[in-house]
């Protein structure tokens, strides 16, 4: 199931929501506001002082042309300008501190959020997706805090008080400017709309793109099985063609944007020179009041040009917190932690009690489950492919809660108890025990690192019979495994998975059966492995060996989400039809090949 992301865009550009979600945000994230409040007096004094300078140059020049050279105007001009620089270096590294700190922690607060999320927003959102969101969309908001808003604000001083400055100096020519202001914005305005849009198409489409390169580069071996390497690589190319077109549009509306700013810039400046030129030759107009016309024209310039990043900017984060906005406000796994229940020290019953279960909306995945599991013994689950008991270890893992009816451990509900001291209780092998990047250690002491000891991880290597083949490796225990790392058969993973089940010293194992062929030498041990681990827990097993189930003390067949029977092995022989049926077709079928096994 996916959502897919662009349902999730902002359907429209900024409002009034999404900027007060922005600041509350951003000031529960931990946004460094004195630094922010300096940053910004420190930006608007920068950009004050900037206003100064250009009239300053005119009396300059005025004096020049009727006199000698101040010289304390020239004390004074370079001081203000050193201050300009100062004011603005100290202001840009601020700021900087302020955004790259408010993302790192709003990183922080998205990743630890993302690890707390249950399983089932990972059903509904791409991991690409929610990689892109912490990371991509973060960086607009830095991008904001650092580059545009304090700037924006003293953009829009700088403006205000300029325009002042020019109205003093000259009110005619500020007139002949402001004639512009709305030529400009007529310009702006349709082509920032278009931007946003493409830039937005872009953003999706880059995501699509890495969605692709994740899942294609993470099953390489299908692909080259499948000998799919001519679709994938066209499935590739469309989406970088797409993302070529996309930047064509884009730099094709930059290519008349650019030159259409420029020109307006160079009508007004042409118009402001020729005009104030009549007027200085009339006298009407110092020469050194026109200079400090046209400098002070360039400085609001500047900050005119800013407004439209600032805009498009300011969309760009809109979406940004469109798409931050599902993670955030996401439930997360158990909002009542702190009153969880800790487990008892005995291993427990385990019962479901007319558990009802679906997925989506839809048909119910389980229906009316009841199970009673005895503490210590083993109840093996068997039934047809997508009967529904992977979906019975994912309840029992607590991640997903029922529908209907009860899961009890003891005398409570398993919902009551601590999450995280309730998943410590359990043991989880599968048919592909997956590896971290990392040592064997690691992976072995993986969430118990704190609190177990080198020679408990070894103690449980050995019972997992895994020490052996460990220690033959050149680097041990410190041998990477993982991406980076050295690749272990199919034996040697699921002896690591049992090395690390040990140390947890669970009370519940849930153990998935592996389907594919081990060698006998590796099938010998993972099962002592496993017998080690099984006695002493409530095992629940899916089972696909014959042993297994004709040692379980219980049988549960499982067809379409319902119990269909219950028994021991001769029991179900006798009194369950399709159980007999089933269990003579796999073992005839597999016999020849493996007494021990059978296979869906
Ligand atoms: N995360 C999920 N979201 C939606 N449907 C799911 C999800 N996981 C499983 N299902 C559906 O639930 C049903 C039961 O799946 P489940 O994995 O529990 O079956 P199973 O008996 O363990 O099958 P198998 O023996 O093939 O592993 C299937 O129809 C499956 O498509």
């Amino acid at each position: 199931m996916e959502a897919p992301f662009e349902k999730e865009l902002p359907a429209g550009p900024i409002n009034k929501s999404m900027l007060r979600y922005l600041y509350k945000l951003l000031s529960t994230t931990g946004m460094p506001k004195k630094i922010l409040s300096i940053a910004a007096l420190l930006s608007i004094a920068s950009s004050m002082i900037g206003l100064v300078w250009p009239v300053m140059t005119g009396r300059f020049i005025d004096q020049f042309s009727t006199g000698g050279i101040n010289g304390l105007l020239i004390i004074l001009l370079v001081g203000v300008f050193l201050m300009e620089a100062l004011t603005t270096g100290v202001s840009y590294y601020m700021l900087a501190y302020a955004g790259n700190r408010t993302v790192t922690m709003l990183r922080k607060r998205l990743w630890s959020k993302t690890l707390a999320l249950p399983v089932h927003f990972f059903d509904n959102h791409r991991s690409a997706d929610v990689m892109s969101r912490i990371s991509r969309d973060t960086d607009e908001i830095r991008t904001l805090i650092t580059e545009h808003l304090i700037s924006f604000f003293s953009n829009v001083l700088t403006v205000i008080g300029a325009l002042v400055i020019l109205f003093w100096l000259d009110w005619r020519l500020t007139l002949v400017v402001l004639l512009a202001a709305p030529l400009g914005a007529a310009v702006i305005m349709p082509i920032g709309g278009k931007m946003y849009k493409i830039s937005m198409n872009m953003y999706e489409q880059l995501g699509q793109f890495a969605s692709v390169l994740t899942q294609v580069i993470g099953e390489i071996r299908l692909v080259k099985y499948s000998n799919a390497e001519k679709r994938e690589q066209k499935n590739g190319f469309d989406k970088v063609d797409h993302l070529f077109e996309l930047s064509m549009k884009e730099a094709k509306v930059y290519a008349v944007l650019s030159p259409l700013m420029s020109m307006i810039m160079i009508v007004l400046l042409t118009t402001v020179v020729a005009y104030g030129g009549m007027r200085v030759s009339s006298g009407a107009l110092s020469t050194g009041v026109l200079v400090s016309f046209v400098l002070l024209l360039f400085q609001i310039m500047l900050p005119i040009n800013t407004f439209a990043t600032f805009y498009s900017n300011l969309q760009k984060v809109s979406g940004a917190v469109e798409r931050l906005k599902p993670i955030l406000e996401a439930e997360v796994e158990d909002e009542h932690d702190e009153k969880g229940a800790i487990m008892p020290i005995l291993t427990q019953d385990i019962v479901f009690h007319n558990v009802e279960f679906a997925y989506s909306s839809e048909e119910p995945i389980l229906k009316g489950i009841n199970i009673y599991m005895h503490a210590g013994q083993v109840t093996a689950l068997v039934g047809p492919s997508g009967s529904g008991k992977t979906t019975i270890f994912s309840l029992l893992e607590r991640f997903y809660v029922p529908d209907k009816g009860l899961i009890t451990y003891g005398e409570r509900s398993i919902a009551d108890f601590d999450i995280a001291s309730f998943r410590s209780k359990i043991g989880y092998v599968s048919q592909e025990s997956p590896l971290v990047d990392g040592t064997i250690r690691d992976n072995i002491m993986y969430g118990r690192i704190d609190t177990v000891t080198e020679a408990e991880m070894i103690e449980a290597s050995q019972q997992a019979y895994a020490h052996d083949f460990i220690t033959s490796l050149s680097k041990g225990y410190d041998t990477e495994v993982g991406e980076r790392g050295i690749r272990l058969s199919g034996g040697q993973k699921q002896r690591i998975a049992i090395a690390r089940a040990l140390l947890r010293k669970p009370d519940i194992l849930l153990l998935d059966e592996a389907t594919a062929s081990l060698d006998s030498d590796s099938e010998h041990e993972v099962q002592q492995a496993l017998e080690h681990l099984m006695s002493r827990c409530t095992t629940i097993v899916i089972a696909h060996r014959l042993s297994t189930i004709t040692n379980a003390d219980q049988i549960v067949v499982l067809e379409f989400g319902q119990i269909t029977g219950t028994g021991r092995h001769e029991e179900l022989l006798n009194t369950h039809s399709s159980y007999a049926e089933w269990t003579n077709k796999q073992f005839r079928q597999t016999r020849s090949h493996d007494p021990q096994r059978l296979i869906d």
